[in-house]
């Protein structure tokens, strides 16, 4: 899969059609791919379809035990456990994200603070990362007001506007 997929993923949901046993097999190479791009974002294991063989869901299946990963029934057909999935999902990923050690969200959570993003969002009519770039450009430049935020200039502005919004 391109790794703009992966790309700053906080959880990963990795889904086999309990019909379909090639689909089990093949998660060991999603779940190494995944873990050269993501190394430490939270992974939970589906089994989808269960709607289908119900007897599945007496199955023992090794992959969650073996990589220690969460494990879900589903059936995206009718419902089961669909909300559950998605509600732990966000609560992980969010849990993840606000302590993890990697590089990236390290500079991200440093960004967001001086830009003045906090967990409402952010205060000045941009998104937290465009906010963030505008912020990492005004940092670059050493240019910063007393309380340390960016200071940019209408012109930076426009010609980073011309550029696709971002400075
Ligand atoms: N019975 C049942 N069918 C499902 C369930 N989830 C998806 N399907 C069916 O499986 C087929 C493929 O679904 P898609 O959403 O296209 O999933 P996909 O991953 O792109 O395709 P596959 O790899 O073929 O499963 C469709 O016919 C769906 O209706 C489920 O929970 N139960």
């Amino acid at each position: 899969m391109h790794a703009s997929y992966y790309h700053k993923a906080h959880a990963c949901i990795m889904v086999f059609d309990v019909q379909r046993k090639i689909t089990y097999k093949n998660l060991n190479s999603w779940y190494k791919e995944l873990r050269e791009f993501r190394p430490e974002i939270p992974c939970i294991l589906v089994a989808n379809k269960i709607d289908a063989d119900m007897k599945m869901t007496q199955k023992s299946f090794n992959f969650a035990r073996k990589f220690n990963l969460p494990f879900y029934f589903v059936s995206a057909a009718d419902g089961t456990n669909v909300v559950k999935l998605f509600n732990d999902a966000i609560k992980l990923a969010v849990a993840y994200k606000k302590n993890s050690g990697d590089f990236l969200d390290e500079v991200m959570r440093e960004l967001e603070v001086r830009a003045g993003c906090d967990e409402w969002g952010c205060w000045g009519g941009h998104s937290c990362e465009q906010q963030a770039a505008l912020c990492w450009v005004g940092v670059g430049m050493g240019k910063s007001d007393a309380r340390g935020f960016p200071v940019l200039f209408p012109a930076e502005l426009r010609a980073g506007e011309e550029r696709g919004g971002l400075v």
